[in-house]
């Protein structure tokens, strides 16, 4: 159902539309109906590979067979961690005609699943992927520490937009003042979990101030009690105070925003 609301999304040029999946999953769609999925989880395989503080509180709204059928022009993960890169999700989805950009342990974790490795492109801070006229991929910074050293973020570039999803990483100002100097970010998709070493809802405001984004979408809170911590009002309530021209866009499971 959610998909096929999106479907018959009417997405202006211009414009791209964002849908949150929950945790750090984002699917988005350009005018040109091209269709592209980041870090979505679709299973509870975090609570049998971990333990029952990873049990997933919020139901997936999407099946990974129908993902398939969207014909993604890109299926995007940060990192390898079983609620970035979902392995139970990912062998359920039949026909493929899709490729993973991913970074070098996730092309691992997918070529032990039999993903043909023509489909698997690794990518590492720095690398720029064009894809098509109308998307362009830039693998940038993210710290998640020796948890998943090859973590990255990703800038992307769609439909006259720059949205930077952060993947999970500590806050840096060094690196984040870096890629505000090179990109012109329209949206931030940041993580507010406090956990393993990412950001929180305090440290998330103050990447905004360097970023300096039109709007930013708080994520990765409220999926797995072990892994999801972070205060929504309170992000919010610190955008308003400090950085009130930016634009706190807070999602709920399933919500699609258009970004102009
Ligand atoms: N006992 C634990 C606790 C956490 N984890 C993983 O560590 C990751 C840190 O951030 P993440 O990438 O969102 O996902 C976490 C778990 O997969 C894990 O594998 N075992």
């Amino acid at each position: 159902m959610l998909l096929t609301k999106l479907q018959q999304l009417q997405v202006d040029e211009g414009s791209v539309a964002i849908c949150f999946l929950g945790q750090a999953g984002f699917l988005f769609k350009s005018a040109s109906e091209q269709y592209v999925i980041i870090d979505p989880y679709f299973s509870n395989v975090c609570e049998e590979r971990i333990g029952p503080a990873f049990k997933r509180l919020m139901p997936s709204l999407i099946d990974p067979e129908q993902v398939d059928e969207l014909k993604l022009a890109a299926y995007l993960m940060t990192h390898h961690h079983e609620d970035h890169l979902d392995p139970v999700g990912i062998v359920q989805m039949n026909n493929k005609a899709f490729t993973f950009y991913a970074p070098p342990a996730s092309i691992d974790c997918l070529k032990e699943l039999d993903i043909p490795t023509s489909r698997c492109i690794p990518i590492a801070e720095g690398d720029t992927v064009r894809i098509g006229d109308d998307l362009t991929i830039h693998a940038v910074f993210a710290d998640h520490g020796e948890l998943a050293p090859d973590a990255v973020g990703l800038v992307i570039e769609m439909s006259g937009t720059t949205i930077y999803h952060m993947g999970d990483t500590c806050y840096d100002a060094e690196a984040f003042h870096r890629i505000a100097d090179t990109f012109d970010i329209d949206l931030v998709i940041a993580p507010i979990n406090g956990k393993f070493g990412n950001m929180d809802e305090t440290d998330a405001v103050k990447a905004a101030e360097i970023l300096n984004p039109k709007c930013i979408i708080p994520c990765h809170f409220w999926m797995l009690p072990g892994n999801s911590g972070g205060d929504v009002a309170g992000f919010l309530e610190q955008m308003r105070e400090k950085l009130p021209h930016i634009q706190p866009r807070f999602m709920t499971l399933g919500e699609i925003t258009l970004l102009r």
